[in-house]
């Protein structure tokens, strides 16, 4: 029996569970989230979405904690998302406290399972499940750069006209502007950047990348982004059902790669059942080890507000 956990069905899990259900990826998704009633609408909705597109998948909406305690992967999707004014820091303590609390009720019921962070300040995120949970370095994991990633990509397809499909690139680094599109990580039809595109194409390209969330929020207004977050989430809880051992860019805690103790940022991971199953080094480039650095400690600076405002 396969189950997935989603804490937090606002947009991002809402959509992340019809993209499990439709594709068939478990046996079971359960749902919980402040709002009851809003779940058990989704649970009738995407169970029937699940039976029209003939999936065996079955939604449902969870009030008791318990009940995730054979989940395979948990999700947490539950906070508040960015509006215009606000940055992803601006909602560091709100989104700790929550988290805190979700994994005070959880944890305790499932330590076996796979945790996937999605709330915002990512990076934060995980490193608040880390300190308040027992949970292994192995079982936490941020869905970020596969988005930063997809949005690299996009910048780039857009920059030649959407005329090439096979593109190759990668973000690493914090979900923030501190975020590390890796030029030399471009590959378009096997060739690298320089090939295609001029170093003010890439400078924008870089640009539009990092601002590539705030853009959407700017013309959302009420929101974030959802599809594409609630897309390679689903790729990535895919990879943990199947144990694919696939390569993702995930936030997780890092080993000394990249010269980098302990700090949490997104990198190349190997993902199968148990979660983090590689922390792979990319080959990258003096100036882009050098913004590294300075991602990581943006992050270190968060992180100082979590130890220091939540108790
Ligand atoms: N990592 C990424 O790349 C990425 C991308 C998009 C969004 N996000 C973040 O993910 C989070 C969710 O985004 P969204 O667009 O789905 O927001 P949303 O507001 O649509 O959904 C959030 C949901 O969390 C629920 N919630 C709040 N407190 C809760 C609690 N204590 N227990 C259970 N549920 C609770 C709300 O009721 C709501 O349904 C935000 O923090 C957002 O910034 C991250």
């Amino acid at each position: 029996m396969k189950r997935v956990g989603i804490i937090g069905v606002g947009n991002v899990g809402s959509i992340l569970a019809y993209n499990l259900a439709l594709n068939n990826s478990c046996d079971e998704i359960l749902l919980k989230d402040i709002r009851e009633d809003f779940i058990k609408a989704l649970s009738l909705d995407i169970t029937q979405a699940s039976i029209s597109n003939n999936s065996k998948t079955v939604t449902k909406a969870i009030l008791e904690n318990d009940v995730f305690k054979d989940c395979n992967i948990i999700i947490i999707t539950a906070g508040i998302a960015r509006t215009p004014s606000m940055s992803r820091e601006d909602l560091i303590i709100k989104n700790a406290n929550i988290l805190k609390n979700i994994l005070n009720d959880i944890i305790k019921y499932n330590q076996n399972a796979i945790y996937i962070i999605v709330s915002n300040p990512l990076d934060a995120m995980v490193y608040t499940t880390l300190k308040y949970s027992n949970l292994k370095n192995n079982q936490v994991l941020g869905m970020a750069g596969e988005l930063d990633s997809a949005r690299f990509k996009y910048y780039i397809k857009k920059a030649l006209d959407f005329k090439v499909n096979n593109i190759e690139a990668k973000v690493i680094g914090a979900h923030s502007n501190f975020m590390v599109p890796l030029v030399s990580s471009i590959r378009i039809n096997g060739k690298k950047a320089n090939d295609f595109l001029n170093k003010a194409q890439l400078e924008k390209i870089i640009e539009n990348t990092k601002n590539g969330g705030a853009n959407i929020v700017e013309l959302l207004k009420t929101g974030s982004a959802y599809f594409a977050p609630a897309t390679a989430c689903s790729r990535i809880c895919n990879a943990i059902l199947n144990d694919t051992k696939e390569k993702f860019i995930c936030s997780v805690k890092l080993s000394n790669q990249y010269y980098l103790e302990d700090a949490i940022l997104g990198t190349s991971i190997i993902v199968g059942k148990y979660g983090v199953e590689k922390i792979i080094e990319e080959n990258i480039s003096e100036n882009e080890l050098i913004a590294l650095k300075k991602s990581a400690i943006s992050i270190s600076e968060s992180i100082k507000s979590i130890d220091l405002l939540i108790k």
